[in-house]
């Protein structure tokens, strides 16, 4: 299995347009620091399925990478883009989000006034007002063939997204709603889009129209097999990959046991208690009582989503039992 030190992304090619900093946040769409995961582990199925994302872009079809949280979406999606060596835009998805805030809006208006006084018997005025506007992230991506990474696009409402609907098929942006007389912006050969999305039955996520996920290749990521996901930990984490093995065997119990499969605490809880643990010198060990409380206070509250009332007490309880049974070297499937 290959890792991959990564420097953060902003190096990697990545920069945002200066000018949108200079907005002062008015596109909230956009992020202009984010990181690709710091050490990146590339198991034999990422590099696959990347490799073959990465064939599907370059023909010119955008990517749809789907799966429960935790699965690796974002990162996956974020080492793509940077196979693509093209500047990338980070668009996050949120049932706010408004056309301005990717296409730019009018940031007010610019005033000239020239008086002309040199005989004075002649009195010449002229005044010029023109409304200012600033383009917003998608146009700038769409223009300078930019790979765009729209993370959890299902977050934003469906109308908000059917802009991409002519953008993916007739390689046009509209500029719906401007005065100007160019009504569009071509697409630039070089722009690539991969979409990425919690499934459909998440909360806050809205149904996606037919006719934009006719136009995505979308594939569906499962997740890490428990090797894969203990090596992602102790390379995050930073502890032994036998620890690493133990905090991702004990997350999976207790995923298995509260029968939470897909929706239950996953890689992200594993990393978080790996790094707690490691940060605290906390001893990874179920007799240990702070590594005990530790675990509690990470996976008790998803865990207990899925159960009934007596939620609290019952995810403990599932808890303690995957802790002694992990111990006595019973391993999750
Ligand atoms: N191959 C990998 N190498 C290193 N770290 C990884 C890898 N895959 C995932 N991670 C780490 O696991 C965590 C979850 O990954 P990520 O955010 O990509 O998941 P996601 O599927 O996009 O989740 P969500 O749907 O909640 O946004 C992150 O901390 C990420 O850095």
């Amino acid at each position: 299995m290959k890792i991959l030190k990564f420097a953060p992304l902003a190096e990697l090619n990545c920069v945002l347009e200066e000018r949108f900093r200079r907005t002062e946040g008015r596109f909230k769409a956009v992020e202009n620091q984010f990181h690709l995961a710091n050490d990146l582990v590339v198991p034999p199925y990422f590099g696959a399925l990347a490799a073959r994302a990465l064939q599907y872009l370059q023909a010119g079809f955008p990517v749809h990478l789907t799966g429960p949280s935790g699965v690796g979406k974002s990162t996956y999606a974020l080492y793509i883009a940077s196979q693509l060596n093209r500047r990338v835009t980070l668009i996050h998805g949120n049932h706010e989000m408004a056309n301005d805030d990717l296409l730019g809006a009018a940031i007010g208006f610019s005033h000239k006034k020239t008086v002309d006084n040199y005989i004075r018997t002649v009195y010449k005025k002229e005044e010029e007002i023109k409304k200012l506007r600033v383009d917003g992230p998608l146009i700038e991506a769409v223009k300078n063939g930019h790979t765009v990474i729209y993370d959890e696009f299902t977050r934003s409402r469906p109308e908000m997204n059917n802009l991409f609907l002519s953008i993916l098929e007739e390689k046009v942006l509209p500029l719906y709603g401007r005065t100007e007389k160019v009504s569009y912006v071509p697409v630039h050969p070089g722009f690539s889009m991969i979409f990425t999305s919690n499934p459909a039955e998440y909360a806050g996520v809205f149904q996606t129209q037919d006719a934009l996920l006719d136009r995505l290749i979308t594939i569906h990521l499962d997740r890490y097999s428990l090797e894969e996901e203990a090596l992602i930990v102790s390379e995050k984490a930073e502890i032994s990959q036998e620890d690493a093995g133990f905090v991702v065997g004990l997350v999976a119990a207790v995923r298995e046991s509260a029968g939470n499969g897909n929706y239950g605490p996953g890689l992200r809880a594993a990393i978080m208690i790996a790094t707690i643990a490691k940060r605290n010198q906390i001893p990874f060990h179920s007799d240990d009582e702070a590594f005990q409380s530790l675990c509690k206070d990470i996976l008790t509250y998803p865990v207990s989503r899925n159960l009934s009332l007596s939620g609290k007490h019952e995810a403990q309880r599932i808890i303690q039992e995957a802790m002694l049974r992990v111990t006595n070297g019973e391993t999750a499937t």
